[in-house]
C-alpha cells in the first residue's frame, strides 16, 4: 500500500487544486497533443464529478525556449478528452486567477496560466521553503485540499509540485499514484523469470544509468539507438561516431567512453547489440547493412535492422518480464521506425509483465496503432520514469509521504 493519500481519501465536494503536467512538444507555436492530455483527463472528469471545484496548475516548456508558451491551447485540447468545458485565465495568483477561482462552482473546471510565468515557481528549493513563497501562501487559502498528479515533473522541487503539500492537506492523482506503482516495480519487484530491458534513444548516459543502476534486477539489456552504437564502438566497431548533420554520437563518446569500455568489457554477457543497422540510401529509402560489411563511418545509422530485430525478438517472447527505455531508432520517421515498432509490438504479444516508458518513446503506441491495454503499464513520464527505474528518489513522491 502507498504512504500517502489518493483520491480514494479525499472528500467530495470540496475546493480542489490539482498539479498536472500537460508539458507538451510545441511545434510553430502550435501545442501538439501528446497521451498526457487523454491521461489527465480521466483524473480531471473523476474530481468534477466529484462535485469539486477544480483549478488545475501546469507548466510548459522552459522560459527562454520556444516552447514556453501559454497555456490557452492546452486548455482547448484537454476539454476534448475531460468532454467538459475548461475555462482558462492568463494569471497564476493574481487578481484575475483569484476572481475566476472564487467564481467556480461545483463540478466546474479552470486551468491557470503556465506556473513557470511565476517569478516564484522556480528554482528548485525544499518544499518548507517554496511555502512561504508568495505564490504559495496567495493561493493554498482559497483552497480545501492539493492534489498531486505530476508524476512526469515528480523530479522537480518546484513551488507548484512541493510547496502547497505543506499548506494543505495533500493526495496523490490518479496518473501519479498508477506511475508511481508500475515504474518502481522493476526496482522494487522480484521476479522468478527472465526480466530483459529494452534500450535505446538518443542519450547514452540515461541506459549507463539503467545498465549501472539494475545489474542485480535485469537479466539482459537489449541495446539499440545511438547507446547502441556507442557500444559496439567502445568494442571497436567502426560506428557511433558523427556524420553529415547528426552532431549528437561525438560528444557523447568523448563523456562516456571509459564507462563503455569498461561495460562491455566486464559485463558484456550481459547486453545483446546491433549486428545490422538501418539508413537512408540515395533513394532516400531505407537501406540494411551487416556490422560485418561497415568497413569505416561514413553513414548515419538510424534503425537497427531486421536481423538484429529477429535476434532480439525471442529474447522477448521468453522473459516473465520486459521494460523498455527509449526508442531503438528514430521512430518519428515510418522508414526508420521497424526497431522500435516490432520490439514494442512483440512485448505487448508475450505473456509477460510489461512496462513501457520513456517521455518520447510510449508515442510509439499512438503513432503506430498500438493497443495500451497490452502492456501492463505505458509511462507518460521521461525523467522521473528514469528516477523511479533506477530505484532514485523522486522528490515529489518524498514530500506527499512526508505531508499524508
Ligand atoms: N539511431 C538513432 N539516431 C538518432 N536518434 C535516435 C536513434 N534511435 C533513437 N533515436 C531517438 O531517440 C528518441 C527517444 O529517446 P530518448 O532518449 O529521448 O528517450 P525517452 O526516454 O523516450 O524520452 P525522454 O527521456 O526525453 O522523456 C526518439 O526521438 C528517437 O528518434
Ligand atoms: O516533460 C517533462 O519531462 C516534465 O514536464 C519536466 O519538464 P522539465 O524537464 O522542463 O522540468
Amino acid at each position: 500500500m502507498p504512504e500517502y493519500n489518493t483520491l480514494d481519501d479525499l472528500e467530495p465536494g470540496q475546493r480542489v487544486l490539482v498539479r498536472v503536467d500537460l508539458n507538451s512538444p510545441v511545434e510553430d507555436g502550435v501545442v501538439q497533443d501528446n497521451n498526457r492530455f487523454d491521461r489527465y483527463s480521466e483524473t480531471v472528469a473523476a474530481l468534477a464529478e466529484a462535485d469539486h471545484k477544480v483549478v488545475l496548475m501546469a507548466h510548459q516548456g522552459r522560459p527562454g525556449r520556444d516552447d514556453f508558451v501559454s497555456l490557452d491551447q492546452h486548455a482547448e485540447i484537454l476539454e476534448e478528452y475531460v468532454g467538459k468545458p475548461i475555462k482558462f485565465v492568463d494569471d497564476i495568483y493574481g487578481d484575475d486567477a483569484i476572481d475566476a477561482i472564487e467564481a467556480l462552482e461545483a463540478g466546474e473546471i479552470l486551468l491557470l496560466e503556465n506556473t513557470r510565468m511565476a517569478d516564484d515557481e522556480l528554482p528548485e528549493k525544499p518544499a518548507e521553503e517554496h511555502a512561504e513563497s508568495d505564490f504559495v501562501q496567495t493561493l493554498a487559502p482559497l483552497f480545501d485540499a492539493f492534489v498531486n498528479d505530476a508524476y512526469s515533473a515528480a523530479h522537480r522541487a518546484h513551488a507548484s509540485t512541493v510547496g502547497f503539500a505543506v499548506e494543505l492537506p495533500t493526495y496523490a492523482g490518479l496518473v501519479m499514484d498508477k506511475e508511481y506503482q508500475y515504474n518502481t516495480s522493476v526496482a522494487e519487484k522480484e521476479f522468478d523469470g527472465q526480466v530483459t530491458m529494452l534500450c535505446g534513444g538518443n542519450k547514452s548516459e540515461d541506459v549507463i544509468s539503467v545498465v549501472n543502476n539494475l545489474e542485480e534486477k535485469v537479466d539482459t539489456f537489449l541495446v539499440g539507438g545511438l547507446p547502441g552504437e556507442l557500444f559496439l564502438r567502445a568494442e571497436g566497431e567502426p560506428v557511433g561516431m558523427d556524420v553529415g548533420d547528426m552532431d549528437l554520437l561525438d560528444d557523447q563518446w568523448e563523456e562516456t567512453k571509459g564507462t563503455l569500455e569498461d561495460l562491455v568489457e566486464n559485463r558484456r554477457d550481459e547486453f545483446e547489440l546491433p549486428v545490422d543497422f538501418a539508413y537512408e540510401d540515395d533513394d532516400g529509402e531505407r537501406a540494411e547493412i551487416a556490422l560485418e560489411d561497415i568497413e569505416e563511418k561514413d553513414t548515419g545509422y538510424l534503425d537497427i535492422g531486421h536481423e538484429t530485430i529477429e535476434a532480439y525478438e525471442p529474447i522477448i517472447r521468453e522473459s516473465e518480464a520486459v521494460f523498455v527505455k527509449g526508442a531503438v531508432g528514430v521512430f518519428e520517421d515510418e522508414r526508420f521506425a521497424d526497431g522500435t515498432v516490432e520490439l514494442i509490438k512483440a512485448i505487448g504479444e508475450t505473456d509477460c509483465f510489461s512496462v513501457v516508458g520513456g517521455g518520447d518513446t510510449a508515442r510509439t503506441l499512438s503513432l503506430y496503432g498500438l493497443d495500451e491495454d497490452d502492456y501492463d503499464h505505458v509511462s507518460i513520464a521521461g525523467g522521473a520514469y528514469l528516477n523511479a527505474l533506477t530505484g532514485q528518489e523522486l522528490v515529489v513522491v518524498d514530500v506527499l509521504k512526508k505531508y499524508a
